[in-house]
């Protein structure tokens, strides 16, 4: 089995709505084309960053579906298929693989503490509605659930799990999930603010929130990593900081400000979806100061 293909940068995908807030799939098209045009490596759709969580079933399925028609075969593709029940998870990802997606990735369930032995059942029952390979979520800070090493290794019996995207804070849950997986598995760092540490932790590679607002700026991240360019690496990784904490300093919410950059940089997703707040007038200049970081910030590691 090959993990080739889910190595590199691949930008979590963003809800691409019309002016009414509706999903648009010529603007779902134009990200797409954005993205490939960036060369990053593939997209993981319909997550954190997809606003899967403020959208109805077919939605979901529509987005799946124009990202397919888009980029299958152009780049790697995985389709996040978490929901509030087994049931739609097992509906999306039946969807995904009709439309040939490369894996499947879901968080655990959310809203009600489930016990852990729920949570194992959620993904099983996912498991076993597809052929496909399917990456664990963990993301504590958003989910409650934590996943240890020993759960990590107690799913790696299903061979259809093939790696973990890591979304805790401490880069050592990185080392200790390689450490039980090997090289079988691979591990994608969450935080995009410490992915240059969370690859030298172990992770093969990064899936991201911010990613595909400066997708430059994490490729050549991960260029100076293989490189073993530590230090401009580091230094890379603080300006992308800079970036990340301007982003999530707005009244609009930290994706609100992203697709207002986005739109600067030539591809127009419309705004996010209520309860997420979007941008006010006084975002504005500080927009106007983030697009001047990341320019900067490209010149200055990406020639
Ligand atoms: C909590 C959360 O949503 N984490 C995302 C996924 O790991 C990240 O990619 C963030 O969007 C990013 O690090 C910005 O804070
Ligand atoms: C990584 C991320 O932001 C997502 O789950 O979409």
């Amino acid at each position: 089995m090959t993990l080739k293909k889910f190595h590199g940068i691949l930008p979590a995908f963003y809800a691409c709505y019309d002016d009414q807030g509706n999903i648009s799939e010529a603007r779902t098209k134009d990200l797409c084309n954005y993205l490939f045009d960036k060369g990053v490596q593939g997209v993981y759709v319909g997550g954190s960053s997809g606003e899967c969580i403020y959208q109805n079933l077919e939605e979901r399925k529509a987005v799946l579906s124009y990202v397919a028609d888009q980029l299958k075969g152009k780049m790697t593709l995985i389709a996040h298929v978490g929901a509030p029940s087994t049931r739609d998870s097992i509906e999306l990802a039946k969807h995904a693989a009709t439309l040939g997606y490369d894996a499947l990735s879901a968080i655990p369930p959310i809203y009600f503490k489930l016990p852990e032995s729920a949570v194992y059942k959620y993904w099983t029952d996912i498991m076993e509605a597809t052929p496909l390979d399917f990456i664990i979520y963990n993301i504590p800070q958003t989910t409650g659930y934590t996943l240890t090493p020993a759960m990590f290794q107690k799913l790696l019996a299903n061979k259809k799990v093939i790696g973990v995207k890591n979304s805790s804070m401490p880069t050592m849950d990185i080392e200790r999930f390689k450490k039980v997986g090997g090289d079988n598995v691979i591990v994608f760092n969450g935080p995009d603010e410490q992915f240059v540490s969370g690859r030298i932790m172990g992770a093969d590679a990064g899936i991201g929130g911010t990613y595909a607002v400066m997708p430059e700026l994490f490729l050549q991240a991960n260029e100076f990593v293989k490189s073993g360019k530590f230090d401009v690496a580091r230094q890379i990784q603080s300006d992308i900081n800079e970036i990340i904490i301007a982003l999530c300093s707005l009244q609009g919410s930290m994706y609100a400000a992203i697709k207002e950059v986005l739109n600067r940089r030539g591809v127009n997703v419309g705004s996010v979806r209520a309860p997420l707040e979007g941008i006010t007038s006084e975002d504005i200049a500080p927009i106007e100061d983030i697009m001047k970081l990341i320019d900067q910030a490209i010149e200055r590691y990406c020639e």
